[in-house]
């Protein structure tokens, strides 16, 4: 196949699909329309202070008029010439933004894409520009008036016009749309630019109205420390919508960051999505961003500005890059710094702050090292020293014991308190998680979860003459609680008022429910459960010797009494021990009751 010369094309591009598409799939909503007007006004300020040193010296105003059917809006910016107008406006994605000259100044920018005027036909269906070069004092003004049909005009236009630098642009409405009525302008010209470092205002019906309100509260010089604080929780409620339980200030020169971090006053689940309000070059970016903290942070919400970070081209996101992921180390690094200093200079505060999301601290704390090192100093747990820190209790005891169950430490506490044994309360929510953790940020630290036989064997045994002394009484008492698989044993230990205590673990337990579904299970199950039974670990009453009563009712000489006395003992310990009553239980609870009482009541 011979070839022909080949000709040479310019793309045509459909401008309603192009408009459909950013409507439709990159701007979450054509309110942002503003945006990108404000952007090009603002952006054109800055240009004209870069090439225009007298203008520097000025305090530009950037004007928006709105009807409802028409809005315009008016910049005394660098304006264009009728070169640039063809050369940028008519150009989809033609930006002076990249423009290598003005290099200095750009990365003052907010706009670099090219494609930002283009978001106002989502709203009008004609714009037009009219604009003043202030490069060239020669330069006449000009006209560019576009459709949304991909059609445009240029014509020049008299000066007294347009008889100072600049520019304006006007919006048509499209048809029943009303996102140039006064008041959604100056709300949307509110939501994104209240931070802009341009002054501007918003005209309706009545007269001009300021929408900027700089510099930012933070930033702001306040008289009093007190009054910076006061300002800073009403900017929060009327942003954020809450007070804020305290106030962490943000700056992160890397990043460019400059802000505050707003403590939640309520509970708040660590996985809830975060929302955090992101300005760009002081142009509102988002509300919703969620990449901005680390994750364990979960209990600030932000409200910062950056001239450094990316954006995404919709510009209603951040780029996730590495220079995010340093800017979210430094900030989380600020946030830690905020404990640590509320930690040695105003712990009252700290408490106040934990006892808000302590949970959720703990938590996430499970999965996040960082989290877990910079907290847990300053987590409580129920130990049998008292509420207290890990670190400290660990310091004291070793090895830590865990009880599994709440049940299981209120059984062992008082006694293990009195022994010297260190155990932590692992049954509430993330506690066993965050004991089992110790180990692996300190190897000195060792956790052992609490079996029976450690209280057991820290009671002392009775010397020899006493425990053969009360021989006949401990075997009419094991004959006595066989009944319910409980072992007895004497034992001397403090505290003095605890007559009996109950050791049991939960496989004891286990077994002992398995032994008695046999006995309801018919035969096949009864033959199944039977042939899986291992040598079943029994509970063990531990009666103490040095309390009072026990010491008489060992002395006992009737071994009927003396066995109705040791199932009282046991009814006592298993109440104390909070567990489910089994029916055999129950029922030798009801009989040493009903025993006890006849003999109190007998005559003879
Ligand atoms: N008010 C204005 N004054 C002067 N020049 C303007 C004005 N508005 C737009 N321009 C010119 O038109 C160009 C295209 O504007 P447009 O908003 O489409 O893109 P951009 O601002 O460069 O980038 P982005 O898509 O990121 O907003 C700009 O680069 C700028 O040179």
């Amino acid at each position: 196949m011979s070839e022909t010369t080949p000709t040479s094309h310019t793309f045509q591009v459909d401008l309603r699909g192009l408009v459909d598409l950013l409507s439709h799939h990159l701007y979450s909503s054509p309110k942002v329309y503003v945006r990108e007007l404000l952007q090009n006004a603002v952006d054109a300020v800055t240009a004209r202070r870069a090439v225009d040193p007298a203008f520097a010296e000025e305090a530009p105003e950037v004007r928006i008029v709105a009807d409802g059917k028409r809005l315009r809006i008016t910049d005394p910016g660098v304006g264009l010439t009728v070169a640039e107008v063809h050369q940028l406006l008519a150009t989809i994605g033609g930006s002076s933004k990249r423009d290598e000259e003005i290099e200095g100044a750009r990365r003052d920018f907010l706009g670099q894409f090219g494609i930002g005027l283009l978001a106002c036909f989502t709203v009008a269906s004609v714009i037009t520009v009219t604009s003043r070069s202030a490069k060239d004092p020669e330069a006449g003004a000009v006209r560019w008036t576009a459709c949304d049909d991909g059609s445009y005009t240029v014509v020049e236009v008299p000066l007294d016009e347009h008889p100072r630098a600049g520019t304006t642009v006007e919006l048509v409405s499209r048809p029943g749309e009303d996102w140039l009525k006064p008041e959604k302008v100056a709300e949307l010209a509110r939501e994104y630019g209240s931070l802009l470092p341009v002054r501007v205002t918003v005209e309706g019906d009545g007269a001009p109205v300021r929408i900027t309100d700089t510099p930012p509260v933070w930033e702001r010089a306040h008289p009093t420390p007190t009054a910076r604080r006061l300002a800073l929780n009403t900017y929060c409620e009327s942003v954020m919508g809450f007070p804020p339980l305290d106030v962490i200030d943000l700056d992160v020169p890397l990043s460019g960051i400059k802000g505050v971090a707003f403590v939640l006053p309520h509970a708040t689940s660590p996985s809830a999505r975060p929302a955090h309000r992101v300005h760009l070059k002081r142009m509102l970016l988002t509300e919703t961003a969620d990449n901005l903290v680390p994750e364990w942070a979960f209990f600030v919400r932000c409200v910062v500005d950056t001239d450094s970070l990316r954006p995404t081209a919709s510009r209603e996101s951040l780029y996730d890059d590495e220079a995010l992921a340093v800017a979210r180390d430094a900030i989380g690094a600020q946030i830690r710094e905020w404990i640590s200093r509320l930690a040695s200079a105003d712990p009252d505060r700290l408490e106040a702050f934990l006892a808000v999301h302590e949970l959720g601290v703990k938590a996430l704390a499970r999965h996040d090292a960082e989290l877990l090192s910079a907290m847990l100093p300053w987590l409580r747990f129920e130990t049998t020293a008292g509420h207290t820190s890990l670190p400290e209790f660990a310091r004291a005891y070793k090895p830590i014991y865990l009880a599994a169950t709440v049940d299981e430490y209120r059984q062992v506490a008082q006694i293990a308190a009195a022994q010297g044994i260190g155990v932590v309360n692992g049954g509430y929510t993330y506690d066993a998680e965050l004991v089992q953790a110790l180990p692996r940020m300190d190897p000195q630290i060792k956790v052992e979860s609490l079996q029976p036989g450690v209280i057991s064997a820290s009671l002392d045994p009775l010397d020899t003459r006493t425990e053969l002394g009360i021989q006949a009484f401990l075997n009419a008492a094991r004959a006595r609680l066989d009944a319910v698989d409980v072992d007895v044993v004497m034992r001397e230990f403090n505290p003095v008022s605890v007559p009996a205590l109950l050791l049991d673990d939960r496989e004891a337990r286990r077994e002992r429910q398995r032994a008695e579904a046999e006995v309801q299970a018919d035969d096949l199950w009864g033959g199944i459960l039977a042939s899986i039974k291992q040598h079943a670990p029994r509970a063990q009453l531990v009666l103490n010797h040095r309390n009072p009563t026990v010491r008489r009712v060992s002395a006992i000489g009737d071994p009927d009494l003396a066995g109705t006395a040791v199932e009282s003992l046991y009814g006592q310990a298993l109440l104390m021990s909070r567990r489910p009553l089994r029916s055999t239980d129950t029922a030798l609870l009801n009989r040493s009751f009903m025993n006890l009482l006849e003999h109190v009541t007998r005559t003879d």
